[in-house]
């Protein structure tokens, strides 16, 4: 057929490199940018395949996230904005690692086992990242889809979350909103006004009461708005859209950015994932004490706050303080209107065990543990009216039934609401419009968290103050191959090799509140190890002692992990 001879044509313009072996991983294809070029190519083709089966637009985001500048990757975006199905990820796997010659075997493969109908229309959607990399190779996804005729769009440089908020859009036909990267502010912003405003009014009605005690209502709106907030971009693509979405939100919200990649190097010494993992501030960023500051990713799908102290102490609120505020905000609401709608968090055994803890037993919300990455907590989350789900890495957001959108809808409109429950509706039809539900985005989840605690009247040592972390330590362990390692119950016993949970059980109970797991990553070629105890000093003693054993068990290559202190 000439559809495959074009194939054949193109793609021999993005050779694969023999041997070269590449795993769909955590988060779609990673690895040094100069291995990926026919990784692209292929993913276009595939995603020109996952079109014509759905018969909808299919996303392709060119990005490695929080990794290095140097590295790059690719993850493909399913038509309701989620990510791609467990077997297309197989497919993804195959198609990519097939040698030159067997590439067109395997595509057929592939749309035979799905029976695609090569004379269906495909439609793709194309973003790319800052990396100077992504330039070329969104330019190998484009050729791909050519390949097969499909219809592409290049968006361009666009966040990781405002692809996926384009695809949902294109394929509910505007329902979610309108698929341009304007239409992305507008959505977000102005619920960001209603918002603020409802909350203006209420404080307006109470400065009424107050006005002859206090000053003027002025003075209490112009101490209101708009609030301040230093943003880490990481140097990366989520820099470039604040400055772009700045004019939208201007009189509610001034954001200052750092790191927006005008000097620094994308990722360095700064980002969500290097203040989560070495808890302690970026560089670059100018910070007072008290101040909320908050820091993005590379592609701006993960987002954590902090402050320093008075002593100049650092303060992490990260993924699992930001689940638990925005979970106690929507149980309130829930409360005020009446409505008796199932709310849960999900988290992995990365979450805190304080977290945990305050989440089950003070706030009695449902808590679930799944494994690590977003496609098995957003899949966790859509079994609840409302599931609110985070890595603790800051990677999450909130997903609402149809049924609980519906309720809060009818609510808003009923005649027969009084005014606190109607009030408390609206806020939770607005918080609803203010979420990205298809994946974890910094800019909307900053957009609402910054509301809630306008709302709440509530500065982020309050927030800080709802529990306390128990200290905790990350490490990651060189071993020969990774995959010797399994796991069982959501990561958090190890079941191979022999010995090493039995292990780690007698290293855990030599301490207070201790908990410990190792893991292979996928997204790196090691073993994380994460231990959380009652002091700092226990827990990087334990996380030391674990490395240590995974080390000796688990085939350790280089030298022993030595200890922190
Ligand atoms: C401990 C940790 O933070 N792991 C991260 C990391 O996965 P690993 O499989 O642990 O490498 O990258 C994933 C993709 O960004 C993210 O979803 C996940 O939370
Ligand atoms: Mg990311």
């Amino acid at each position: 057929m000439a559809q495959f001879q074009e194939v054949s044509k193109l793609s021999s313009q993005h050779p694969k490199p023999p041997g070269l072996v590449l795993q769909y991983g955590t988060a779609g294809f990673r690895s040094n940018a100069k291995h990926l070029d026919h990784a692209m190519f292929r993913t276009g083709l595939l995603a020109t395949l996952r079109s014509k089966k759905t018969k909808a637009t299919i996303g392709v985001m060119v990005t490695a996230s929080h990794n290095p500048e140097e590295d790059n990757g690719v993850k493909l975006i399913d038509p309701m904005g989620n990510m791609v199905t467990a077997e297309w990820e197989g497919y993804a796997t195959q198609l990519v690692n097939a040698e030159q010659d067997d590439l067109l075997i395997v595509l057929k493969d592939i749309i035979e086992k799905e029976t695609v109908n090569m004379s269906q229309e495909a439609n793709v959607f194309v973003g790319k990242d800052t990396r100077s990399s992504s330039v070329s190779l969104s330019q190998a996804v484009l050729d791909g889809v050519l390949a097969l005729s499909g219809h592409s769009k290049d968006y361009g440089l666009v966040t990781t979350p405002q692809l996926h908020y384009m695809v949902c859009c294109q394929n509910t036909q505007g329902k979610y909103g309108e698929p341009t990267v304007e239409g992305y502010y507008r959505k977000l912003c102005q619920l960001l006004y209603s918002i603020v405003s409802l909350c203006v009014c209420v404080s307006l009605f109470v400065c009424f009461f107050f006005f002859f005690f206090f000053s003027s209502v002025q003075h209490a709106i112009h101490s209101f708005l708009p609030l301040h907030l230093s943003v880490d971009g990481a140097n990366g693509i989520g820099a470039l859209k604040l400055h772009e979405m700045e004019s939208h939100v201007k009189s509610e919200l001034q954001i200052s950015v750092f790191n927006d990649g005008s000097k620094g190097k994308l990722n360095y010494e700064c980002g969500a994932d290097f203040v989560k993992m070495q808890q302690k501030p970026p560089t670059g960023m100018e910070m007072s004490p008290g101040e909320r500051c908050c820091s993005y990713d590379g592609d701006a799908d993960r987002i954590v706050y902090y402050y320093t102290d008075s002593e100049g102490q650092f303060h992490l609120l990260d993924g699992d303080k930001i689940a638990t505020l925005i979970s106690t905000f929507l149980k309130e609401l829930l409360t005020q209107v009446g409505l008796d709608l199932k709310i849960a968090v999900v988290q992995t055994a990365y979450a805190n065990g304080s977290s945990t803890r305050y989440l089950e037993d003070t706030m009695k919300v449902i808590v679930r543990c799944t494994k690590t990455g977003v496609k098995h907590l957003h899949h966790a989350a859509q079994e609840f009216d409302i599931g609110v789900y985070f890595e603790a890495n800051g990677h999450g957001t909130v997903l609402f039934s149809e049924v609980a959108e519906e309720k809060i809808q009818l609510l808003t409109q009923d005649p027969n609401t009084n005014d606190e429950r109607k009030r408390a509706a609206q806020l939770l039809q607005n918080t609803i419009n203010v979420i990205n539900q298809t994946v974890g985005d910094a800019i909307s989840d900053m957009l609402l968290i910054e509301a809630i605690l306008a709302i709440k009247g509530m500065t982020v040592q309050q927030w800080d103050a709802i529990y306390t972390d128990l200290p905790n330590r990350q490490l990651k362990v060189k071993v020969a191959d990774r995959r010797v390692i399994d796991t069982t119950d959501a990561e958090r016993r190890a079941v191979s090799p022999a010995g090493l949970q039995e292990a780690i059980d007698s290293l855990v109970k030599k301490y207070k509140l201790a908990r410990s797991f190792v893991r292979p990553s996928g997204t790196e070629d090691v073993v994380r190890v994460y231990a959380e105890a009652e002091t700092q000093e226990s827990a990087d003693a334990l996380a030391h002692e674990v490395s240590l054993a995974v080390y000796r068990l688990a085939g350790g290559v280089g030298d022993e992990p030595k200890p922190l202190h």
